[in-house]
């Protein structure tokens, strides 16, 4: 299978060096100065610093020659991916495209998968998701994500094509679930963080987390995912990673709000249009998700931290 990598972000240039340990791999950067940029560098200085790009790896702003090789990974964020997709929809017609973006899209409701079919429909498609930041991997430190893809024959080759030294991939068919868990943790996350950034303590977390992880599985379930992918790398373990680690963005954006600082506007945080994408999809759908709807009334200022956490406290009692 020969690879390249869409989308020269943290986390596409950490995916290409690891699998650049298997063979050559090319990754596409939409900028020419970015590219060249890298190419003398040696390494991602913008997005991923301190790594060294390895010799079997290089970057190019040509999508032509990003387009030569059959199995593409596409690393941009997730409100981008329709934008990509319809931008070289010519050069990405007939691939195997890997989305490895983790949420939803805000226009439509709908997850990676989803919008690749939307877009180019005759492309087969498939999820990398799992809890794995972009310096670990970089730093080839053992990680294990999920690789979901409908096709169970096109899963397999994948999984072997893309797992690496410090990559194990384990692979599902479950593209619901993997897209569903790897998008709806990011708005748990944000959720942590406000209560770690405000001192609400620990035990706030844990419960955040716990019924978090129930509005998960309420909305991916209803979706017609399966419950233990839910439980699997793909949502529980990245749900893990994300809501206790300073590591991740979602989680540092919560820290912002509980603190009440401003945070970089610049910065990828997946769960702050999401947290709008799965409110609306619940209201549709007539699924609570109150810790979703605090999210959102936090990000757009209409809820105070202590306002959402007497909201999520005083709710009728329950059977768990
Ligand atoms: N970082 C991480 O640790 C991990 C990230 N992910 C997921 O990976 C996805 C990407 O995140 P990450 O790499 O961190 O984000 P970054 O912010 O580091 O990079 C985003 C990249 O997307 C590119 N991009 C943005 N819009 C477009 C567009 N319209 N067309 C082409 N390229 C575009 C940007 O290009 P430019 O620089 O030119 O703006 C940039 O290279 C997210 O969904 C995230 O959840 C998953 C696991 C780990
Ligand atoms: O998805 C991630 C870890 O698995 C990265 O998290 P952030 O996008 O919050 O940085």
């Amino acid at each position: 299978m020969t690879l390249s990598v869409i989308g020269a972000g943290a986390f596409g240039t950490a995916l290409a060096i690891s699998l650049a340990g298997r063979g050559p791999v090319c990754l596409w950067a939409r900028s020419v100065e970015q590219a060249a940029a890298m190419n003398a560098s040696r390494e991602n200085a913008a997005r991923l610093p301190g790594h060294t790009l390895p010799p079997s790896l290089t970057v190019t702003s040509e999508i032509t020659v990003a387009a030569q090789n059959q199995t593409l990974l596409l690393a941009v964020p997730m409100q981008k991916l329709r934008d990509l997709l319809l931008d070289h929809g010519e050069m990405l017609r007939g691939k195997t495209l890997v989305a490895c973006c983790k949420g939803i899209e805000l226009s439509t409701g709908l997850g990676p998968i989803a919008v690749i079919a939307d877009c180019l429909p005759e492309a087969r498609s498939a999820l990398l998701t799992g809890p794995s930041f972009a310096h670990d991997i970089a730093a080839g430190l053992p990680t294990a994500l999920t690789l979901a893809c409908a096709d169970a024959d096109l899963g397999k080759a994948l999984q072997q094509a893309l797992n690496t030294g410090n990559l194990r991939l384990y692979r599902s068919t479950d593209t619901i679930g993997a897209e569903q868990g790897g998008a709806l943790k990011n708005v748990i996350a944000i959720a942590c963080g406000a209560v770690i950034g405000a001192g609400l303590g620990e035990s706030a977390r844990a419960a955040l987390m716990t019924r978090g992880y129930a509005e998960m599985q309420r909305m991916a379930l209803a979706l017609g995912a399966q419950p233990e992918t839910l439980a699997g790398l793909s949502g529980f373990g990245d749900m893990a990673l994300t809501c206790t680690s300073e590591g991740s963005r979602n989680y540092r954006l919560g820290l912002s709000l509980g603190r009440g600082v401003a945070f970089d506007p610049s910065v990828t945080v997946e769960g702050a249009a999401t947290a709008h994408a799965v409110a609306a999809k619940a209201r549709d759908m007539n699924l609570d998700l109150p810790i979703t709807a605090c999210v959102v009334g936090l990000l757009d200022g209409r809820l105070t931290l202590n306002a959402a956490m007497t909201a999520l406290l005083t709710r009728p009692l329950k059977e768990e």
